[in-house]
């Protein structure tokens, strides 16, 4: 026998890779964004700076997000006065933090996830975890392990800083490891906080202050698998296609560097101008093999980068104002949550479809989009194909 012959080789599924449970979980501490910036100013210690406070009312109001959620108390932050300077070392402390609850949000995601899905935990075959927190060895991904009693045998695929993408980016993953080997049951986690990043303000970096206003904690997960087991399994969404592009000349609009002083950020103010001019070219590509080109046929999640962003997403695709109704509701109730804000809108798409009796998990559309958007820049698109409610 031909000795690669002894090895067993993955068998593929019949199917596509189906969303079978979606579960999230928030800090409980919550944030007013209209009284945010008073609260920002005062931790801070920067109640001198008169007119920057009022820029950031400006940005606060112009978000269109009324709360967010943050594990960062004021508690936390008192005693930890490092965090609310504008650069002062503060590494461990933020480490210290994160290695606690990264995990921990995770952990209550995703066992409202399995809790849906019905079967044993043992029947999970690989974990696909990302968050732009919490970098350690052996990584959150292991914790989560740990802290739900997974077997020592699940394959691990943990994504760490990818950016705001990265929700697009596990479901592309997933979607190869369910396609790829028959029975697999991938269980998707995404676990966001601020606090790598949370810092006060500076006179000239304004871009600080954009991302203060904007981001919010938040961890959402999902199981994955293809050929659901009739009766016991429930499709939400099924995965048709997954694909990424980097932009060109965009290298420099959105950047992190990890420091001693934590995650500074760099957001240009083009920004959302250059994800929506490259919309449409993304959207042609993704729906060339159905012959779509009418838009507002599709149901749609987008990630919510910035109010501007969406703007331009529903300018630039000419789209009915219904159509990004679920993402801008994920947007004004918790902020940027990264990359599990895709799968809050996932979440609330589906919720939100039984509830208005529409006959599709997509709002009554068959076929959907989902745009991850984040560093490089890079543009992760899905392509969702809904089920009968
Ligand atoms: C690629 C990804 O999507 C990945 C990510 O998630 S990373 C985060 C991406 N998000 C962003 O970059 C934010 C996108 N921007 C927005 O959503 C909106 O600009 C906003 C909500 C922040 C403000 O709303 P707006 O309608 O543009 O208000 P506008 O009056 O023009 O701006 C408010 C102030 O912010 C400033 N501002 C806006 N964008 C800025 C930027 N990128 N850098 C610095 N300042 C900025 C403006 O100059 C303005 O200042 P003044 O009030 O002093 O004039």
């Amino acid at each position: 026998m031909d000795s690669f012959d002894a090895f067993p080789r993955p068998q593929s599924a019949d199917g596509p890779a189906t969303i079978l449970a979606i579960g999230t979980a928030n800090p409980a501490n919550v944030m007013d964004q209209m009284e945010y910036a008073d609260y920002y100013f005062r931790i801070t210690n920067a109640e001198d700076k008169t007119e920057l406070k009022r820029k950031f009312k400006r940005i606060c109001e112009k978000s269109t997000i009324k709360k967010r959620h943050m594990c960062l108390t004021e508690e936390i932050l008192k005693k930890n006065p490092s965090l609310c300077e504008y650069m002062a070392p503060s590494f461990d402390a933020r480490q210290q933090i994160v290695l606690e609850e990264v995990p921990r949000l995770a952990k209550e995601a995703a066992a409202k996830a399995i809790k849906e899905w019905g079967r044993p935990t043992s029947d999970i075959t690989h974990l696909v975890f990302c968050s732009a927190a919490g970098v350690d060895i052996p990584g959150v991904d292991y914790r989560l392990l740990q802290l739900l009693g997974l077997p020592v045998s699940v394959r691990r695929v943990m994504l760490y800083n990818v950016g705001c993408h990265a929700g697009g980016t596990a479901l592309r993953v997933a979607k190869d490891l369910a396609e790829n080997n028959k029975d697999a049951r991938v269980l998707v986690v995404c676990s966001e906080l601020n606090v790598m990043f949370f810092r006060g303000p500076d006179d000239d970096h304004f871009e600080n202050l954009i991302g203060q206003a904007l981001f919010g904690d938040g961890a959402a997960a999902l199981i994955v698998g293809a050929d659901p087991v009739e009766g016991a399994e429930k499709p939400i969404f099924e995965l048709a296609s997954a694909s990424q592009v980097m932009l060109p000349e965009s290298e420099e609009m959105v950047a992190g560097h990890l420091r001693e002083i934590g995650l500074t950020f760099h957001l240009a103010s083009k920004l959302p101008a250059i994800v929506g001019s490259n919309i449409e070219r993304c959207l042609e590509g993704a729906f060339e093999p159905l012959g779509i080109t009418n838009w507002n046929e599709l149901f749609w999640i987008v990630h919510p980068g910035g109010r501007a962003i969406i703007d331009q997403v529903e300018t630039r695709a000419g789209l009915a104002p219904e159509k990004l109704a679920a993402t801008r509701h994920v947007l004004s109730e918790y902020g940027n949550m990264q990359s599990a804000s895709v799968l809050f809108i996932m979440d609330e798409m589906r919720k939100r479809s039984a509830m208005e009796g529409h006959a599709t998990t997509g709002q009554g559309c068959q076929w959907g989009v989902l745009f991850g958007f984040g560093p490089g820049l890079t543009v992760e698109t899905v392509v969702l194909h809904s089920v009968p409610i």
